[in-house]
């Protein structure tokens, strides 16, 4: 089933919440949440995305809102905790809201800062998380080749799980892949996977050992798990930094997928001081549950944005819209 425009517009309210630490150099997250037949549903597009772009998230929205979620093979998620580029001494402030989580990402690469600020940084989780924990680091593309061989092979030491996008392309990340094969730390896809195209090419160029996979971006539950199919590569489910409701949908792709090896990145509700919900989809004992959280009204009410910004992220939403529409009549 399909909405029409006038649906989504009707059920639509749209949300700013406050971020305890800047993330993606925000410190304040807005989304769209939709009531569908299915439930609340989230589309949340980071601001500087084009419409075309945007129009994938409003398909993964719609997919969440108006159609029944698939058969799922388990009720929780082992999420990993999120460490945003923060001092080494903030490091057990953060990993104290991941209670616990045995898998912890770390942002490093964080432009201003150094090498030697992500070694201890890296060094600081890893004296919380104890020898069994993991560790993963993630660059969002931000070192060359050779500054991501040289640093890898730095914090090598502390025993990485994988390191999630060193480098920007699909080409330097075979590159580097080559490069740090006999260290044996494995590569991950995030930023090289966004349209449903990508999977494959990122495979086809032996570009990573790890996928990441976002729901929203990648339209929604259904085609990820298509890909999923497709692909030989292990996943990681991540959420793109979503209220409570994307996170939700994020959850109920990570609980269809046959097999989910390694701790997904969906207990970033704990980087919110405020959700839409009265219980926020938060890690407890290392895991998320596959639910969809209550929306309070009350709530959405209080984190409402001014009028202008509601304007400008309901046009967008109509914008999206006829792209969809359009690349479904093709
Ligand atoms: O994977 C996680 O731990 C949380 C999700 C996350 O890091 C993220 C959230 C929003 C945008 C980009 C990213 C990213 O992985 O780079
Ligand atoms: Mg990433």
């Amino acid at each position: 089933m399909q909405p029409e425009l006038a649906d989504l517009l009707a059920n639509a309210r749209v949300v700013a919440l406050p971020m305890r630490t800047r993330f993606r150099g925000i410190t304040v997250r807005e989304a769209v949440l939709i009531e569908g037949p299915e439930g609340w549903t989230e589309f949340s597009p980071f601001v500087e995305y084009d419409d075309r772009e945007a129009a994938a998230w409003l398909r993964g929205a719609i997919d969440f809102g108006w159609r029944p979620t698939p058969p799922l093979e388990r009720s929780t998620i082992r999420v990993n905790a999120t460490v945003p580029a923060v001092p080494a001494g903030e490091v057990p402030d953060v990993l104290a809201r991941y209670p616990g989580c045995r898998t912890a990402k770390v942002k490093v690469a964080e432009p201003g800062q150094s090498l030697a600020d992500d070694i201890a940084r890296v060094r600081a989780v890893r004296q919380v998380l104890g020898p069994e924990g993991r560790i993963r680091i993630d660059a969002n593309t931000l070192w060359n080749v050779d500054e991501a061989e040289h640093a890898i092979h730095a914090l090598a030491e502390f025993d990485l799980e994988y390191v999630e996008q060193p480098c920007a392309t699909i080409e330097e990340l075979a590159e580097i892949r080559r490069r740090t094969k006999y260290m044996g730390v494995p590569i991950a896809a995030d930023e090289s996977v966004r349209k449903a195209t990508d999977p494959l090419a990122v495979a086809n160029a032996r570009a990573a050992d790890v996928l990441i996979l976002k729901a929203q971006p990648l339209g929604g539950i259904h085609s990820a798990l298509r890909i999923v199919a497709e692909v030989e590569l292990p996943v990681v489910v991540s959420s793109a930094l979503d209220t409570s409701v994307g996170i939700a949908m994020g959850a109920h792709l990570a609980a269809a997928i046959p097999a989910l090896d390694f701790d997904c990145g969906l207990g970033t509700a704990a980087m919110f001081t405020d959700d839409v919900t009265d219980e926020p989809l938060l890690p407890v004992d290392g895991e998320i549950a596959v639910a969809r959280p209550v929306v309070n009204g009350r709530r959405l009410d209080a984190l409402a944005v001014d009028g202008e910004r509601q304007r400008w992220w309901l046009d967008r939403v109509a914008r999206c819209f006829h792209i969809v529409e359009r690349a479904e009549a093709l």
